[in-house]
């Protein structure tokens, strides 16, 4: 998979050369390149932004630098044409779904935008002729678009194949399709047995595997109950049991 991300703080993506993402990089499974927009700027102070038409508050990203940015990388591969992923917080829920979803495309353009946002126009230029995709990780207040890649890039990344050691890694993440696909994960615990004079819940030392199962699945039930009751509500109980039994 490559990854293109456009931005004005190309710094702030430098965590894509660490950790899961970077490694994936460095073997090969992911093709990652940062740019700056305002590489595509020319004038002097190599503006970005102009004031709002209409009046209002802050300022908009003007649609130059991102028309030549967008066309400059999607030159890099004439015969390719990939998803284009514009953070933004009036974008559709990011969810495990679509980041299944994106992690089967061979490329990926995430544009983040500061300020108010891209001009409109951008969005419609490119959405006429390439999949274009207006996503929000959630409802708060950002300074911009570059923490969402991160997160995006992510939840994406650990899916391709060879990313993540174990297989079984994120078949039982949270939120992961499958028979708890819509609970959250339970608390887990390793070594020390004993902490500050806190053990270890005993069915989990028991060696049965299928008490181990019911008790997560139970822990699991109890913490989205408390954290996220709106998960029950989508879940359904009867495939508890069927991964109970394949344990
Ligand atoms: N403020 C905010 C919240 C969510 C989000 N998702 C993508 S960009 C963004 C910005």
């Amino acid at each position: 998979m490559r990854i293109d991300v456009v931005t004005i703080f190309p710094e702030y993506l430098a965590p894509l050369n660490v950790s899961l993402v970077g490694k994936a990089a460095a073997r090969g499974l992911l093709d990652v390149r940062i740019h700056d927009l305002r590489s595509w700027t020319h004038d002097r102070h190599n503006t970005v932004d102009d004031t709002p038409y209409g009046g209002g508050p802050g300022m908009v990203m003007k649609p130059e630098p991102w028309g030549e940015a967008l066309d400059s990388v999607l030159a890099s591969d004439p015969g390719r044409r990939p998803v284009v992923v514009v953070p933004t917080p009036s974008g559709k829920p990011f969810t495990q779904e679509l980041a299944v979803e994106l992690s089967a495309k061979p490329w990926l353009v995430f544009t983040p935008a500061r300020y108010e946002g891209i001009d409109r126009r951008v969005v419609e230029e490119y959405g006429e002729r390439l999949d274009v995709r207006e996503v929000s990780i959630g409802d708060y207040v950002l300074a911009g678009g570059e923490a969402p890649v991160l997160v995006m890039v992510e939840a994406v990344a650990r899916l391709l194949p060879g990313v993540l050691g174990n297989a079984a890694s994120h078949q039982d993440d949270s939120f992961a399709p499958g028979p708890m696909a819509a609970l959250l994960e339970g608390p887990v615990y390793t070594k020390p047995p004993e902490w500050r004079g806190r053990g270890i819940p005993e069915v989990l030392l028991s060696g049965h595997h299928g008490k181990v199962a019911r008790w997560r699945r139970d822990e699991a039930l109890r913490r989205t109950s408390l954290n996220r009751p709106d998960l029950i509500a989508g879940a359904d109980p009867a495939s508890y049991d069927r991964k109970d039994r394949e344990m």
